[in-house]
C-alpha cells in the first residue's frame, strides 16, 4: 500500500491515489489488495498489463470520475514515469466518499476509514486487470437483470392472469377440506385452441366425482383495452362484489366471446342503436357505449354491454328472489310495469318493429335457407367466420355453430327438440355420444373423445353439442367451431328440486327419504357428498355446469363463478320465461320464431307434484345456495339484457305471436289440443322415458295428417332419447347406436349406472 495516505479532495470528499504509486505497488506485489486481485484468477498478465498497458486502469486514460457521472478529468501529469501517471477515482462512491474531518478522528473512524481503503485497493486491483474489469461488469449486468426481474415482480401486473388465480386461489383457502373441494384455476389452453392466453382445466378425464369444480375462464388479463376498461367499471354495479376483495379482476372476454358487445344485427339492421337516426328507437341502455359513453357499461354474459339502472329487473324477479315462490310458467302477469325504466318505441317506431317481426312470420320458416347452408358449409369446411363485425348483408345470418348446456330439470329437453328439430332440417351435424348414447359421460366432465366421430388433433367439425354433459369448455371447444354460440338454461332452485327428487328418486340421497321435507330436515342423514349420484341432490345447476355444488358459498367464491359462467356463455335462459327465453334465443340465433316454436317436453304428470310450503322453499334455497346466487344473477342479467336487446314492448308482442303459432300448431298437430299422461299415448315411440317417481306426459298426433304434415308435428313431439337415436342413425347409418353405451369402469356398478339405464329404457329406436 502506499505510503501516502489518502488524498481527500475537501469539496468532494473523494480519496484520489497516485496511479503510479498503486502500480508501483501492485508491480512488486506490496499492497495486499492488489495481489488478492493477481491471485484471485486475475494474474495472468496482471503485472505486464499494469505496467505497459495504460489502459488498465479505470477508462482508458483513466481520470477522475465525479460523484454525477461527469466524464473523466485528466489528471496532473507526473513527469519521469514511462506510463503517465493519472490521478484515479474510483467508481464505486459509498466505499471511498467521506466528509473531512473538522475535528481529530476518533480510533473507530480510523479504523473505518483503513477499512475503506482495504477495499479500495482491492476493487482497485481487480479493476485494473482486463478479465477484473470483465468480471465486474459481468457481475454489474447479473445485478441489473436480477433488479428489473425484482422491479416487475413489485410492479402491480396488469398482464399476466396471477390476479385471477391468486383470487382463485384464495377462495380454496377457507374451509375446504380437501384439494377436491378447492376450485380448480385451470391452466392456459392450448394456443391453438384460442388466439389468446386462456385458462384450460385440468381435470382427469377418470375424474367422476362431483367435488371437482371447474373454472373455465376465457379470461386473459392483458393490457388496457375500451373493453377491459368497460368491465373495470362494470365491477362497481356487482352487488356481490366480495367486500374483502379491494383488488378488482380486470379480464374480457376472446374474441370469439365478444360477440355482442356489438349491438344484435337485427337491432341494428333496424337502426335501434344509433339514437337520432332516422327510423331507430331511442337507444339501449347499453348502446351508450357502443355510441361512445361507456361509463355506465355492463358486460354479461356474451360480452354484451347494458346500463345498470335501478328497477330494470322485472317486478318477478324481485318476487322471485324475496319470497323464493314459484313463478308462474309462461308470460308474466305484469311484466311490463310502467315504472320501470327501459327502452320504449315511440308511436312512430313501434310500427317499424311490428312490421319487421311480422315480415319474418310471413316469410314462414327460416327464409334464408341457402344462407343457413353457406354458413354451415363454412363451418365444415374450418372457414373461419367472422362474427361480431357485420356488413349490411351479412347481418343476422342464422347461426348454426351452437353449444347448449342441458342443464337438468330446467326445461332443457324441450330445447333440445329445438335443437334437434333445426339441426335435422338444416342438416347440421351433431356431437352425439359415443355409440349414440344419451349423455356425454356425464356426470365426468366432458371430454372431446366422449363424442362419436371425434379425431384428436383435427379442426371442431360438429356444428350442434346438445346432450347432457358436465360442462368444461377447454374440451368442449375442441368439438365445435370457435364461433359458436353458447347457451344455457337455468330454473328455479325451488322448483328443480322438487321436480329432480321425484324424478332422480332412485338415487343414494332421495331414496330413504319419504319427502322432500323429510330430507331437508336432516340432509346430511341422506346426502352423502362423495357418493357418485349426490349432484343429483344438491345444487344441481352449479354441478353441471362444472363446479362444486358442495364448495363454500363466500361471496368471493360465487362472484368468481358467475364471472366464468359469464365468459363462457352467450346467454343464460329462464325456464320460468320460456317463451321470452325463446324470443331472446333466436334474436341471438338470427333465427325465426318458428324455429324456436316448441311443445313442452319431459313434463310430469300433476299427481306427481308435490305443494311447497314457504319453510320448505327457505330450506331449498339454503340447502342449494350456490344455485340460488346463479339464478337469481342470471334472472336479473336476462331482463336487462331483453329491456336492452328488444325491449319489453317489442318482447310482448313477440311472446304473444310465438304463442298464437304455438296454438295454430297444436290444433293442427294434437289430438285433444294437449298433453296426456303416459298410459294415455298410443304411439310407443312418442312415450317418454319414466323415471323414478314422475310421470311424465307425452302426446297423440291427429290422426289423418298430410306426410309433410306428420313429419313436421311429430317432431316436436319426439321424446329426446328416441329423437336422438334416429338423428344418430341418420349422422353414423354404418355404426347402429348401442342401446346401452358402455359404462367407463368408475360408473359400473354404481348407481350411477343404474340411472343412466333407466334414462335409457324407453328409447325406441
Ligand atoms: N316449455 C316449458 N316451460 C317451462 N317448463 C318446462 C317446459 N318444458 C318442460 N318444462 C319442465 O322442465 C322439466 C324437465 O326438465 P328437463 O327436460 O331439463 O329434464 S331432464 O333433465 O332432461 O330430465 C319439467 O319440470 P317438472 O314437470 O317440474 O318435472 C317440465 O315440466
Amino acid at each position: 500500500m502506499g505510503n501516502e495516505g489518502p488524498k481527500i479532495d475537501p469539496k468532494r470528499g473523494w480519496k484520489r491515489h497516485r496511479m503510479g504509486q498503486n502500480r508501483a505497488s501492485a508491480a512488486v506485489g506490496g499492497d495486499q489488495g492488489e495481489q488478492w486481485g493477481c491471485e484471485h484468477g486475475f494474474q495472468a498478465g496482471c503485472v505486464n498489463l499494469l505496467l505497459t498497458e495504460p489502459g488498465c486502469s479505470l477508462g482508458a486514460g483513466a481520470g477522475e470520475q465525479g460523484t454525477r457521472g461527469k466524464a473523466p478529468r485528466e489528471g496532473p501529469p507526473d513527469a519521469g514515469t514511462q506510463a503517465r501517471p493519472r490521478v484515479f477515482a474510483l467508481p464505486v462512491s459509498v466505499l471511498t466518499r467521506r466528509r473531512a474531518p473538522a475535528v481529530p478522528q476518533p480510533r473507530i473512524q480510523l479504523t473505518m476509514l483503513k477499512f475503506r481503503r482495504y477495499l479500495t485497493m482491492k476493487l482497485k486491483a481487480i479493476y485494473r486487470c482486463q478479465p477484473g474489469r470483465l468480471w465486474v461488469s459481468f457481475s454489474l449486468l447479473i445485478l441489473l437483470l436480477v433488479s428489473f426481474q425484482v422491479v416487475e415482480k413489485l410492479q402491480p401486473s396488469r398482464s399476466c392472469p396471477c390476479e385471477l388465480e391468486r383470487a382463485l386461489q384464495q377462495t380454496t383457502d377457507h374451509g375446504q377440506e380437501g384439494p377436491n373441494y378447492a376450485l380448480h384455476a385451470p391452466g392456459l389452453p392450448r394456443k391453438e385452441d384460442r388466439p389468446h392466453r386462456q385458462r384450460k382445466a385440468m381435470l382427469e378425464p377418470t375424474s367422476t366425482k362431483n367435488t371437482q369444480d371447474v373454472f373455465q375462464m376465457h379470461w386473459y388479463l392483458g393490457q388496457m383495452t375500451p373493453q377491459e376498461s368497460t368491465l373495470d367499471r362494470q365491477e362497481g354495479h356487482w352487488t356481490w362484489q366480495p367486500a374483502e376483495s379491494s383488488k378488482k379482476m380486470k379480464g374480457y372476454f376472446s374474441p370469439p366471446r365478444l360477440k355482442t358487445h356489438l349491438p344484435s344485427p337485427r337491432k341494428a339492421a333496424r337502426g335501434e342503436i344509433f339514437p337520432g337516426l332516422p327510423g331507430g328507437t331511442s337507444a339501449a341502455p347499453g348502446d351508450a357505449v357502443v355510441g361512445g359513453d361507456s361509463s355506465k357499461g355492463v358486460i354479461f354474459a356474451n360480452g354484451a354491454i347494458a346500463e345498470e339502472q335501478e328497477g330494470t329487473t322485472s317486478p318477478q324477479t324481485s318476487q322471485v328472489t324475496l319470497q323464493g315462490q314459484p313463478q308462474p310458467l309462461g308470460f308474466p302477469g305484469q311484466p311490463w310495469d310502467s315504472s320501470l325504466k327501459h327502452t320504449v318505441l315511440s308511436s312512430a317506431q313501434v310500427p317499424q318493429a311490428y312490421d319487421f317481426y311480422r315480415t319474418d312470420l310471413e316469410r314462414g320458416l327460416l327464409p334464408s335457407w341457402t344462407e343457413v347452408s353457406m354458413d354451415n358449409e363454412m363451418a365444415l369446411r374450418g372457414i373461419p367466420q367472422v362474427e361480431g363485425v357485420f356488413s349490411q348483408e351479412e347481418m343476422c345470418k342464422p347461426k348454426t355453430n351452437i353449444v347448449f348446456l342441458k342443464v337438468h330439470k330446467s326445461a332443457s329437453s324441450t330445447v333440445m327438440n329445438i335443437l334437434f328439430r333445426f339441426g335435422e332440417m338444416h342438416n347440421l351435424s351433431f356431437a352425439f355420444p359415443l355409440k349414440g348414447g344419451h349423455q356425454l359421460f356425464y356426470p365426468q366432465h366432458f371430454m372431446a373423445r366422449f363424442v362419436q366421430g371425434f379425431s384428436p388433433g383435427k379442426p371442431p367439425r360438429f356444428n350442434i353439442l346438445c346432450h347432457h354433459m358436465r360442462f368444461l369448455q377447454p374440451e368442449v371447444q375442441k368439438v365445435v367451431p370457435s364461433t359458436a354460440i353458447y347457451f344455457s338454461i337455468l330454473r328455479n332452485p325451488v322448483q328443480l328440486m322438487e321436480s329432480s327428487f321425484v324424478y332422480y328418486k332412485g338415487t343414494s340421497a332421495f331414496s330413504r327419504a319419504r319427502s322432500l321435507e323429510e330430507f331437508l330436515s336432516q340432509p346430511y342423514r341422506y346426502y352423502n357428498p362423495t357418493a357418485s349420484d349426490s349432484h343429483y341432490a344438491r345444487n344441481l345447476m352449479t354441478f353441471d355446469f362444472g363446479f362444486n355444488p358442495d364448495g363454500e358459498v363466500s361471496a368471493k367464491r360465487v362472484h368468481l363463478m358467475l364471472k366464468a359462467i359469464e365468459a363462457s356463455f352467450d346467454l343464460l335462459l329462464i325456464s320460468e320465461y320460456f317463451d321470452e327465453s325463446m324470443v331472446l334465443l333466436k334474436e341471438t340465433l338470427c333465427w325465426d320464431l318458428d324455429s324456436v316454436v316448441s311443445f313442452p317436453l319431459n313434463s310430469r304428470d300433476s299427481s306427481t307434484r308435490s305443494p311447497l310450503s314457504g319453510a320448505i322453499v327457505e330450506k331449498i334455497k339454503a340447502w342449494n345456495k350456490l344455485d340460488w346466487e346463479i339464478y337469481t344473477h342470471f334472472n336479473r342479467t336476462f331482463w336487462e339484457r331483453i329491456d336492452r336487446d328488444i325491449g319489453r314492448e317489442r318482447m310482448q308482442r313477440e311472446v304473444k305471436a310465438l304463442r298464437e303459432r304455438q296454438a295454430e300448431l297444436a290444433r293442427t298437430c294434437l289430438q285433444g289440443m294437449g298433453s296426456v299422461g303416459p298410459k294415455d299415448i298410443k304411439d310407443s315411440s312418442l312415450r317418454p322415458l319414466q323415471h323414478g317417481n314422475a310421470k311424465i306426459l307425452g302426446y297423440n298426433l291427429k290422426q289423418g295428417l298430410d306426410k309433410e304434415t306428420e313429419t313436421m308435428c311429430r317432431r316436436l313431439v319426439t321424446p329426446e332419447l328416441q329423437y336422438s337415436s334416429a338423428l344418430y342413425k341418420k349422422q353414423f347409418p354404418q355404426k347402429p347406436p348401442q342401446q346401452t353405451p358402455q359404462l367407463v369402469p368408475s360408473q359400473r356398478g354404481m348407481q350411477q349406472g343404474n340411472i343412466l339405464r333407466h334414462r335409457l329404457e324407453g328409447t325406441q329406436n
